[in-house]
């Protein structure tokens, strides 16, 4: 199990910016390198002033894709929808030229949906080059929820880079929502993996999900898996 120092901020303009620095640096240099470049980034309430800080960044966003790392199975007109969180706080700007990938596809069952969205993100080249992790106090990053069914799959590091659906209940959204989630495969597959915590609580919940079961605790998974990852974390809530 790997040690992964976690990097603190005094507060959440310099965390912010440090990790949009770090996210454009690793897209610039996918863009320098391939031509073309991929980001994944979460939705919920910590990676707006991040997306902000980055949409502004002049980078080659004709070439950039930019996708999800899960979406509720609801449509972008939804306040609960990620992808509205994207097209509203991150594709704007001179990131409003970036290509959207979404996860959520429209009257089909929520795993019809993962398989059409794993299909679009292998057509956009199936690996990430930068990916934002935000993780929630029970210690989910993703749609990876402590006992829902589909976490042992989500973290099996041997399957293909991939998208499952994940049954409703677990996400503490009322009403609970059926979502739609990468797998681990897609992290350890990464480029650079950027998980960004506010507040002390979530600082206590990584040092004590660091040491748990990687087959059931995604925070242990990610460092048992040489997931490329980095840790930012500031006290401000
Ligand atoms: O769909 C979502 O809710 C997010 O993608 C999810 O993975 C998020 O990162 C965590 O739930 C933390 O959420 P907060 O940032 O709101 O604490």
């Amino acid at each position: 199990m790997r040690e992964v120092e976690i990097e603190s901020f005094a507060g959440v303009d310099a965390w912010a910016e440090a990790i949009a620095a770090r996210l454009a640096e690793t897209l610039g240099g996918a863009l320098r390198d391939a031509g073309r470049a991929v980001f994944a980034g979460p939705g919920g309430s910590t990676p707006a002033p991040v997306y902000r800080r980055l949409a502004a960044t002049d980078l080659d966003w004709a070439n950039v894709a930019v996708t999800l790392v899960d979406e509720r199975y609801v449509p972008e007109t939804s306040p609960d929808s990620n992808a509205r969180l994207i097209r509203d706080v991150l594709l704007q700007g001179p990131a409003a030229a970036a290509r959207f990938v979404p996860l959520y596809t429209p009257e089909v069952t929520v795993d019809r949906a993962a398989a059409v969205a794993a299909h679009a993100l292998a057509d956009v080249g199936g690996r990430f080059d930068a990916v934002l992790l935000g993780m929630g106090e029970d210690g989910h990053i993703c749609s990876m929820f402590p006992e829902s069914p589909t976490l042992k799959t989500l973290l099996t590091p041997t399957l293909k880079p991939t998208v499952l659906g994940v049954p409703h209940g677990r996400d503490g959204l009322a009403p609970p929502q059926e979502r739609l989630s990468i797998n681990l495969p897609y992290l350890m597959s990464a480029g650079r993996v950027i998980l960004g915590l506010k507040g002390a609580t979530k600082r206590a919940v990584f040092e004590d999900q660091a040491k748990g079961d990687p087959k059931v605790q995604p925070i242990a998974a990610l460092l048992a898996n040489d997931v490329p990852l980095e840790v930012l974390w500031t006290e401000e809530g």
